[in-house]
């Protein structure tokens, strides 16, 4: 369990990270969404001891990080996946850290197979592509058998086998009662993984809710009619006191009343429907829609923060498997974090 009591850090004027109180429970996967600049890697590296926080605490297992004998047993962490010694093989990476903290030898050949670097254990870490590294890195993280793990973007970088990989070791690390928190930019994989989110906007906390719970609460859930008889099914409708939106492409939206009672009247007036189909917005949209207010770097000419409705994604209505990940240069597209940005 991690606990997160009042924790503020200030860089100067800057607030990154403001009274954040929040705790992270085990058995269940909990993604940390914001936009970029939330705070979330401020966040982590505080929960690791890397950054002092300017205000409040941080516990593991009830002990700050600096309590804790053997760190690596306790909490396993992916940062940066950059992070690390090029020079030296990957064996080796992973022996110097299950040396300095208490870790057998032989667990290193065990995790190098768990992430799919068996094969390449003696190559040198600089020549690995950025997915390797982050297998890499992975494998640093479980080299402890912690109880509670940690990673911030896990994904990027791994091709579709590695990240479906990913997302079922989360899982079962999560299922055999380990505490998983996971940062992401990609909602529809965090949409796949997640139990449990917790969202930060400009340091604050905005949500600290279940997945389902999120996506009810902060999006809308309309019907979708689609009928040969258009013109005829939108007067039955207005007659019956529905409000209506026209879609395009000759569909319908309607807000407020179950495809029950829609189908049942356009049976009552033998009109045909070629869709009748509830339609719940997706984990991208409630998250574009809670965080508008508080995204501090925009790709549009918008200098209010406010997201206006078409700048939604097209796809935001369509269910996962139709939706296309995050556009290059999209606020959806991550960037790997520079050490020297972190470095204080
Ligand atoms: N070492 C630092 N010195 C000064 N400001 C910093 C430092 N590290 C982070 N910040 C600032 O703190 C805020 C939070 O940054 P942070 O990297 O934690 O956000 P993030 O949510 O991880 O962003 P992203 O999604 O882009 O990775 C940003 O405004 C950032 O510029």
């Amino acid at each position: 369990m991690i606990e997160l009591e009042g924790l503020t850090k200030r860089y100067g004027d800057k607030v990154a990270v403001d009274h954040l109180t929040f705790t992270v429970r085990p058995g269940i996967v909990t993604g940390f969404l914001g936009p970029n600049g939330a705070g979330k890697s401020t966040t982590m590296r505080m929960m690791l001891g890397l950054d002092n926080p300017t205000a409040g605490s941080v516990r593991i297992d009830g002990r700050h990080y600096a309590q804790l004998k053997d760190p690596l047993t306790a909490i396993g962490a992916l940062l940066d996946a950059k992070a690390m010694h090029g020079g030296r093989s990957a064996y080796n990476h992973l022996l110097c850290l299950a040396q300095s903290n208490g870790i057998p030898r032989g667990r290193v050949g065990e995790v190098l197979e768990t992430v799919g670097l068996t094969s390449v254990a003696k190559k040198k870490a600089k020549g690995f592509s950025l997915g390797m590294g982050q297998r890499l890195g992975i494998a640093a993280a479980l080299l402890g058998d912690p109880k509670i793990l940690m990673f911030d973007e896990p994904v990027n970088g791994l091709d579709p086998e590695g990240i479906h990989w990913i997302r079922n070791l989360m899982k079962s690390l999560a299922a055999a009662g380990r505490t998983v928190f996971v940062s992401s930019h990609l909602m529809s994989e965090m949409a796949l993984t997640a139990d449990h989110l917790v969202v930060i906007g400009q340091g604050r906390l905005l949500a600290d809710t279940s997945m389902a719970e999120f996506i009810r609460q902060n999006s809308r859930s309309y019907v979708r009619l689609r009928s040969p008889q258009h013109e005829r099914l939108l007067d039955v409708l207005h007659e019956s006191g529905i409000t209506v939106v026209e879609a395009g492409g000759g569909t319908l939206e309607v807000d407020g009343h179950t495809p029950e009672k829609l189908g049942d009247l356009a049976a009552s007036h033998h009109l045909t429907l070629h869709e009748l189909s509830p339609q719940q917005a997706s984990l991208e949209e409630a998250f574009m829609r809670l965080t508008a207010e508080s995204v501090e770097y925009h790709a549009h000419s918008d200098t209010t923060g406010h997201l206006p409705p078409e700048a939604l994604p097209p796809d935001a209505l369509a269910p996962p498997e139709e939706r296309p990940g995050p556009q290059p240069g999209g606020w959806g597209a991550s960037w790997q974090q520079g050490t020297d940005r972190k470095g204080a």
